[in-house]
């Protein structure tokens, strides 16, 4: 379990995060959901230590990390995986290297243990016998798979992912999405994501927290998302006009439903017998 407390943000002047707690739950997917610009990043970069906060604490498992001695936050920092934006793949490497690169930085298992652990991991990310390929001759999503072995690979008890279906079409998203929550559930991953994806949320999104304008303004589970009176979070949501007609379905069937109960319960007095 990951644990934020009161997270503030600013660049040159400009507040970028206010004052934002929370926690994101282990073996699940924990989406942060906002529109472009809206801290969601900055706060992921927070959390794993790329950018300091000017105030607040995040704390993994019960220890402390910000501001924490430098070797317990390496501790720590061994435990993450990351996916980045785009996958970013070492384009000089061939896949096999790019797994087995956090092994050789983070690990001291031998050249044979490594190989052993990439090919698991390839393997597990449905791409078996890709070890001699080069970046450039993998699609979109291969390439997120293989951050994803990547980011498994020292065997992650963290993992952050900021957008990991951006520049994917559709089915391939939905792909990326299952693989990540399948791992996270299989091996018990405490798991971020970033997005601004609604499908991400209707899929895979076991608890969210909206973001807006650095403030978290609601979180929820995905059944609770569509039922908030929210403003912000609804502008966001049904902006989406396929999210539009869900909610008008839903509301729809929820109509009928009430008729149908309303008819039975008229039937049933109806017949009632005398007396
Ligand atoms: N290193 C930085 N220096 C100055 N400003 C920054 C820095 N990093 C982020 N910002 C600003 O912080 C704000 C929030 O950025 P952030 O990348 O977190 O947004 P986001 O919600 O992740 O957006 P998107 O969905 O487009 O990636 C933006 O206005 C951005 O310009």
């Amino acid at each position: 379990m990951i644990e934020i407390h009161n997270i503030h943000k600013s660049f040159g002047g400009k507040k970028v995060l206010d004052g934002i707690s929370g926690v994101f739950e282990t073996g699940k997917i924990n989406l942060l959901l906002g529109a472009s610009g809206t801290g969601k990043s900055v706060l992921l970069k927070c959390i794993v230590g790329l950018i300091k906060p000017d105030l607040g604490s995040v704390t993994f498992d019960g220890t402390y990390f910000t501001n924490n001695k430098l070797d317990i936050r390496q501790e720590i920092r061994r435990k993450i995986g990351m996916l980045f934006q785009g996958s970013a793949l070492f384009d000089s490497m061939t896949v096999e290297e790019n797994v087995d690169f956090p092994l050789k930085m983070l690990t001291n298992m031998s050249r044979k243990e490594r190989i052993e652990r990439v090919n698991f991991c390839l393997k597990r990310v449905g791409l078996e016998g890709a070890n001699r390929k080069m970046p450039s001759e993998l699609s979109g999503g291969m390439k997120k798979r293989v951050g994803i072995a990547r980011a498994i690979a020292p065997n992650c008890t963290y993992l952050f992912c900021d957008e990991p279906n951006s520049g994917l079409d559709p089915q391939t998203a939905l792909k990326i999405d299952e693989l990540i929550k399948e791992i996270t559930e299989e091996y018990n991953i405490t798991t971020i994501i970033v997005t601004h994806d609604m499908n991400s949320v209707i899929e895979i999104g076991d608890k969210i927290m909206f973001l807006f304008e650095g403030k978290k303004l609601w979180e929820g589970t995905k059944d609770e998302i569509m039922d908030t009176d929210i403003k912000e979070l609804n502008d966001f949501i049904f902006a989406n006009r396929l999210m539009r007609d869900a909610k008008r379905i839903e509301e729809e069937d929820r109509e009928e439903e009430q008729e149908r109960e309303a008819e039975e319960h008229a039937r049933l007095e109806k017949n009632k017998p005398a007396g």
